[in-house]
């Protein structure tokens, strides 16, 4: 099925029906199949194939029953990225930028439908769905620009004779994704991989498969050839088939710690190269000479968005002691304006979270903060939109923690929901030892007016990419990932193309074979 039918009735029906371009929560249908490979969407004809149900998180309606591919679909969709990629990795740089720079385009002219069917998929406002359909086209237009620019290097050797290096891509790359930035990770995953020469296959995450699609239909009508950019939809088990496909060169993954231990477990056993994006805890650190107002700003950054479900969220906010109150009472103030609701309406700053099993596992951190003698200085509570048709949504309003100790739950683990854990602190070496004390080291920020020690403290951060005045900040130029147990390798920037990459030395002999046989 090629771009003409993109988003036609199925996915769309509800919501287009009349004839605006704007959808409202509770009203979308997903009819249309969410997997793509040959170059179009693809029905699954096992009646077999188990089927699991894909909520709305504004309205807790199902939104449809979502199939998982098995074997047999899993293999044809990577043959379908094998045969692209005997043409794809052929063409000249310049050529494989035209396309991305087309389907950048695309995505571009229908920034505000993507946006919304991920609303309605994963429940974050309408606000920031738009921001992450930027970042997917930025990214996507960043590495059209580096396909034009790889190249290898010349070395000149005794007796004019010379090697020389190629970039050369790696294959058929497998994408596997987490629910909270559905559109925002395939487009990391699959633009510096498709720029590099390679083919992929994406797996979303099964709790949010609605975006993916649209943007392998969007390649497809940019020009890419059949098979460039796969769908599959499933769980655990579609992913493990796609981390042991025989066929596969590489596996890029964003998730949590445990399953990235998984997938690097199964690519050792075919020796296969992994980028792997997953989850933290990591500190902000508030000095008392920093512009208060700005850190506040920074604090509700580095915690509310996305419903607090950002991998790279500062949930641990050490504040130097004598700012705690003052810092206190602004995060609170300003946590309690959140307007929390219709993720769909332009006001609202606050949806739902992903899922009601997600919900509930937040809300028991609260509980378990409390019991463990944290203090809720605002939020942690189930919440119910006025607006009787989000009733079952999984709204919870955002949440302040104060008392916070270093060996209570709530500061150790990743929550993944909008709860801010405050905790104080006397002096620099103290609070270098608290925000390194952990097993992962994804992000850290610094808030202070002091620049030397802004960079000083960063420099003895154990964090892969850090902030300075600011927080979540992530421009597609720069590298985005992780120390410690938060991941291997990059997404975005230069560095990037070296992970979906390999290196070929190629020495040339200019004289004859000096032999010693
Ligand atoms: N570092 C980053 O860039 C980044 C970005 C977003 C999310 N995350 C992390 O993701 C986590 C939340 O996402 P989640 O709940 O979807 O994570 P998850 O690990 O449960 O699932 C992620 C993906 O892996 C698949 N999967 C699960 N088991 C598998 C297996 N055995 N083999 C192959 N695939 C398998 C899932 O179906 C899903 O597509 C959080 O920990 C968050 O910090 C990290
Ligand atoms: C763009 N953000 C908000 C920094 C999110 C990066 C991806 C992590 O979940």
């Amino acid at each position: 099925m090629k771009m003409s039918s993109l988003l036609t009735a199925g996915l769309r029906g509800a919501l287009y029906s009349t004839g605006t371009r704007s959808l409202s929560s509770g009203t979308l249908h997903i009819k249309e199949p969410l997997n793509f490979w040959c170059g179009g969407r693809v029905n699954i004809k096992d009646v077999r194939a188990k089927s699991e149900p894909v909520y709305e998180p504004a309205t807790g309606r199902v939104l449809c029953q979502l199939q998982a591919c098995g074997a047999t679909e899993v293999d044809a969709a990577v043959r379908s990225a094998s045969a692209a990629f005997t043409v794809w990795r052929k063409l000249a740089g310049m050529e494989r930028a035209r396309v991305m720079l087309e389907a950048a385009r695309l995505i571009e002219k229908r920034r505000e439908e993507i946006a919304e069917i991920e609303v309605v998929n994963n429940g974050k406002s309408i606000t920031e769905a738009r921001l992450d359909v930027d970042s997917a086209r930025l990214c996507i237009e960043y590495f059209a620009g580096q396909a034009t620019v790889l190249s290898g290097q010349h070395v000149q050797l005794a007796g004019g004779s010379f090697a020389y290096t190629r970039r050369e891509p790696l294959g058929v790359c497998v994408g596997i994704g987490a629910w909270n930035y559905p559109i925002q990770i395939a487009a990391w995953k699959s633009a510096p991989a498709i720029a590099c020469g390679n083919s992929m296959v994406f797996k979303p995450s099964p709790v949010t498969p609605a975006t993916a699609v649209l943007l392998a239909e969007i390649y497809s009508q940019a020009g890419a050839p059949e098979g460039l950019f796969n769908v599959v939809q499933g769980g655990q088990e579609t992913g493990s088939l796609l981390c042991h496909h025989p066929d596969v060169a590489k596996i890029s993954f964003t998730g949590s710690v445990p399953t990235g231990k998984k997938i690097m477990e199964m690519a050792s056993r075919g020796v296969r190269p992994v980028t792997l994006e997953l989850g933290g805890k990591s500190p902000v650190i508030i000095f008392e000479d920093t512009d208060l107002e700005n850190a506040v700003r920074g604090a509700l950054m580095a915690n509310f968005l996305s419903q607090g479900q950002v991998c790279s969220n500062g949930t641990r906010v050490f504040v130097q002691s004598s700012i705690v109150p003052h810092f206190l009472k602004e995060v609170v103030r300003r946590t309690k304006a959140i307007l929390i609701g219709d993720p769909l309406l332009e006001d609202t700053r606050m949806g739902a979270l992903v899922s009601k099993p997600h919900l509930e596992r937040v809300l028991g951190y609260v509980n378990q903060a409390k019991k463990e003698g944290a203090r809720v200085l605002c939020g942690g509570e189930p919440f119910i939109p006025t607006d009787p048709k989000l009733k079952d949504g999984y709204y919870m309003t955002p949440c302040v923690l104060d008392g916070c100790t270093d060996d209570m739950t709530c500061v150790k683990e990743e929550i993944f929901g909008p709860v801010m854990s405050v905790l104080s602190f006397d002096t620099e070496d103290e609070v270098l030892r608290r925000a390194n004390d952990s097993s992962l080291g994804l992000a850290a920020g610094v808030f202070t007016k002091d620049i030397k020690r802004a960079h000083r403290v960063i420099e003895n951060l154990q964090a892969g990419s850090c902030f300075i005045n600011n927080y979540n900040i992530t421009p597609v130029e720069v590298p985005f990932g992780g120390y410690k147990a938060s991941g291997i390798g990059r997404e975005n920037g230069q560095v990037t193309i070296e992970f979906y990459s390999q290196l070929k030395t190629v020495v040339v002999e200019m004289g004859d074979v000096d032999s010693l046989f």
